[in-house]
């Protein structure tokens, strides 16, 4: 690592030693970065990198709520506008117990790049909370949801920040969240959030869209390795939102998922999550007893697996974590490149280990695509939302689809190009991490120093 790259790297390990996720992620896109500083001697002068490490802004506030019972509670939320050189700030909001300052600060510095390389005008941001939704009734979500929304409305707009959802955070959420906004503004202001419900202002796609986008990335993979994707069988972690996205799309496109894995332990479907009622039976599932997967099992007569991931079977062709961050560690690395699959698709934000993301990436028979790339048709798909809040229109299930598509072969193309620009050859991680830093590069050295 050069010079200048390796002294902004210390200086996020001296600063976040406490926050080991932001840490790994900086790691992660400055080890990309080397070619394209040594062909830019002018952005240390800038102390580009410095800046960009830094969030513009980041707050902390007290979310106080009522349970059921008449008991108060204080959480803690925060919301990091991470980058704003090319668009509002834009990102998710998480609820989850272990949610902290390091975990919204990584997901923030990830969704900068991600944003960048959708090619649409928007700026990285995260927020959310400790609070844990598991078990809580409606009222109290919104409650929680009410509060939150207050400490935090005068802060955002559809011009300042945008928040929609992430772990924990659906659609139910942002209509408690909406009507808060819109309760305290006294304005029909819609493009504040996306994620929305379809009766005010949500986009039709936008649900499947971070899963859908997954499934049509490693579509560009396949064409490029002359390989299709019909009858390709995936197995994948999180069954959530994202998860639900991958097994609808696969349907769809001739392959199937035949492993998912949850908090306690995977599911084997020989026969795939293909018909609408294991689809169904999903999200019933979770919503009545979260962090479980076995009654899916049990109700369709497959194989559990108690207290294993799925990392290393080897009657799959490829392997998508869609769960959560480091969920793939070096051990199951190990058992993925032994296991002869060829495609480790990542779609969750951040879930492999660093040195298990590069163990992968050395392995010469794997193609390793990264989820900054991988999951962004998600975000993509909110910045269409927020398109049409703007004009007030509504477009068609097939129009936004249809711009997903092409939006997530453009970031698969222009990764391509920028790690072949660099002779890194076919190498997406590195071309993800070096195109969506591109743009943002040239717009914060284009709109002075601060
Ligand atoms: N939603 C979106 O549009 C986008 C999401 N992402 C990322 O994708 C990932 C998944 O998000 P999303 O699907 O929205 O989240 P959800 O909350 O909808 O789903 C998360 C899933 O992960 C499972 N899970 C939770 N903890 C564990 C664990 N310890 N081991 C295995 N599985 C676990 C959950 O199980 P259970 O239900 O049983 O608790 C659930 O199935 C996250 O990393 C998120 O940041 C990225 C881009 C956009
Ligand atoms: O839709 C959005 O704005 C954010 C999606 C998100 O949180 C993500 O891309 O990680």
């Amino acid at each position: 690592m050069n010079a200048y790259l390796a002294s902004v790297l210390e200086s996020v390990k001296t600063k976040h030693g406490n926050e080991p996720e932001f840490v790994q992620t900086v790691e992660e896109v400055l080890s990309s970065l080397e070619p394209v500083i040594e062909k830019h001697p002018e952005y240390e002068k800038v102390d580009l990198l410095g800046r960009m490490v830094e969030p513009e802004r980041m707050f902390t506030f007290r979310v106080v709520w009522c349970d059921d019972n008449g008991q108060w509670h204080t959480n803690r939320g925060w919301r990091c506008q991470f980058n704003g050189a090319i668009g509002p700030y834009k990102g998710g909001l998480r609820f989850q117990k272990n949610v902290y300052e390091g975990i919204i600060k990584f997901l923030g510095f990830e969704q900068t790049f991600k944003n960048s390389l959708t090619g649409l005008p928007i700026g990285g941001a995260k927020g959310g909370s400790d609070f844990d939704p598991a078990g809580k009734s409606d009222a109290e979500v919104m409650r929680f949801c009410q509060s939150f929304m207050t400490a935090l409305y005068r802060y955002i707009g559809p011009d300042i920040d945008v928040p929609a959802g992430d772990m924990g955070v659906g659609g139910r959420e942002i209509g408690y969240l909406y009507g808060q906004y819109r309760r305290l503004k006294g304005v029909w202001e819609n493009g504040v959030l996306t994620g929305k419900g379809l009766s005010y202002g949500g986009s039709l796609i936008r649900p499947e869209a971070t899963g859908y986008g997954a499934m049509y990335y490693l579509q560009e993979v396949l064409k490029h390795e002359n390989d299709t994707i019909e009858g390709k069988r995936i197995a994948i972690s999180g069954y959530g939102n994202v998860g639900w996205g991958i097994m609808k799309k696969a349907t769809q496109l001739g392959a199937k998922v035949t492993y998912f894995a949850g908090p306690d332990g995977y599911v084997h479907d020989p026969d795939g999550v293909i018909t609408d009622e294991k689809l169904n039976f999903i999200l019933e599932m979770r919503a009545k007893d979260p962090m479980h997967c076995k009654p899916y099992a049990d109700k369709f007569g497959c194989e559990f697996v108690a207290g294993e991931k799925c990392w290393g079977v080897k009657d799959v062709d490829v392997y998508m974590p869609a769960a959560m961050q480091n969920d793939v560690k070096m051990e199951s690395a190990e058992k993925i490149a032994a296991s002869g699959v060829k495609y480790y698709i990542e779609v969750a934000n951040m879930p492999t280990t660093n040195d298990a993301l590069n163990y992968l990436r050395a392995q010469k028979h794997i193609i390793v695509a990264p989820s900054k790339a991988v999951n962004a048709g998600g975000v993509g798909v909110s910045a269409l939302e927020m398109a049409q809040n703007s004009e007030r229109l509504v477009w068609t299930a097939e129009e936004v689809d249809h711009q997903l598509h092409k939006m997530m072969e453009n970031i698969h193309k222009v990764s391509a190009e920028a790690a072949a620009e660099y002779g890194l050859g076919y190498d997406l991680v590195a071309g993800a991490n070096i195109a969506g830093f591109k743009k943002v590069a040239e717009a914060m050295m284009e709109q002075g120093c601060f």
